[in-house]
């Protein structure tokens, strides 16, 4: 954050104006929370149902759009999971996924950590062979295709038992999946993490990097579980934390990452309203935080719409932005060469909306 410049200073000649008319380049930030089937858009749903021949319930977009009010996670994830029905081929991964990387190079995301859930797509009769070689084969040179290094996480569902989990762990290690870390996603509630200590332990043995979904709609103490039990090195949400003092503290002084996704946080009513969203709360609190996508086509917007949305909610400084970027490159699981460049990019800027 040394070479931090501040933001944009006013025109004050035509050249300078000429050149602030350039539209603003992005903040480079790393997206470390996002689930690439909740990148499907509505218009990509309809031509996959087309190309696969697969009858949507829905007469067509607005009908679709329609449903995209939620009233918590689980009515979420009931719409999430049923338009993954278009999701058939390997080519469909792949499509998929070239999507989301073409707009996540627009919004300025030099680095992505993709969690996939195979168990959603086995249940359906897919093989896992072709949504992994799907979302991995495009993932294989999005470095030199869209500037955007990449890391494949494996998401387990949490509402599902834990053998299931372990049985589709295992599998993944058997092809040499190419994934850098797991994730624990899904129904929250009565789900805690203490359900997955053998996933994580085994997982932890395959050298894959821990993290997990934890204090979204669950208590701080799902939270507590996670990091105790499973040892993960990041929280995924862990906005419940600020109901808790002491994990607070314990979460501040261990810089534990919370991957944060404040549009989400609204649309599924884990707040009001973006105003009441505690993400400033939780940077005043030395936390280490960062902003994400995590459903990006179902809450209303990339990383750049929240960025966005949150500046104009709170009046972001230009340093609290860098310090959230530069959060969200320190807490990936990239390389540290990776890191460096990132950062020196990030440094060698200045910020503006
Ligand atoms: N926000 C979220 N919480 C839990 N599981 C999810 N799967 C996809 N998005 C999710
Ligand atoms: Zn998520």
């Amino acid at each position: 954050m040394d070479n931090f410049s501040g933001g944009s200073p006013m025109p004050e000649t035509d050249t300078d104006a000429a050149v602030s008319a350039v539209p603003a380049k992005p903040l480079p930030v790393a997206e470390l929370h996002l689930h690439i089937e909740g990148t499907l858009q509505p218009e990509l749903i309809f031509a996959l149902a087309e190309r696969n021949g697969i009858a949507l319930p829905y007469s067509g977009l607005d009908e679709l759009r329609q449903k995209y009010e939620f009233t918590d996670l689980q009515s979420f994830l009931d719409l999430y999971y049923a338009n993954m029905a278009v999701l058939r081929t390997e080519q469909d991964f792949a499509d998929m996924t070239r999507a989301y990387l073409e707009r996540a190079a627009a919004a300025g995301v030099r680095h992505a950590e993709i969690m996939m859930d195979p168990q959603a797509h086995l249940s359906r009769g897919i093989p896992l062979e072709a949504c992994v070689k799907g979302v991995a084969s495009v993932l294989a040179t999005s470095e030199e295709e869209y500037g955007i290094s990449t890391i494949l996480i494996a998401a387990f569902l949490r509402d599902l038992p834990e053998d299931s989990a372990l049985e589709v762990l295992g599998r993944l290690l058997a092809m040499n999946a190419p994934i850098g870390a797991i994730g624990l996603d899904s129904a929250e509630v009565g789900n805690p993490p203490s359900k997955f200590e053998r996933l994580y332990a085994k997982a932890r043995e395959a050298g894959l990097r821990l993290t997990a979904h934890a204090g979204e709609e669950g208590s701080a103490s799902y939270i507590i579980e996670a990091l105790d039990i499973l040892g993960v090195e990041r929280i995924d949400h862990g906005i419940r934390c600020m109901d808790d003092p002491d994990l607070v503290e314990r979460l501040v002084d261990a810089r534990v990452p919370l991957t944060v996704c404040p549009l989400s946080n609204v649309r599924l009513r884990a707040v009001d309203t973006l105003a009441d969203h505690p993400l400033p709360a939780m940077l005043a609190a030395g936390l280490n935080v960062s902003v994400n996508s995590d459903d990006p086509a179902y809450f209303g917007g990339y990383v750049d719409d929240n960025f966005a949305q949150l500046t104009s909610v709170f009046d972001l400084s230009d340093f609290d932005k860098a310090r959230l970027a530069a959060n969200s490159i320190h807490s990936s699981f990239a390389s540290e060469e990776r890191k460096a460049e990132l950062l020196a990019e990030l440094n060698g800027r200045e910020v503006v909306d």
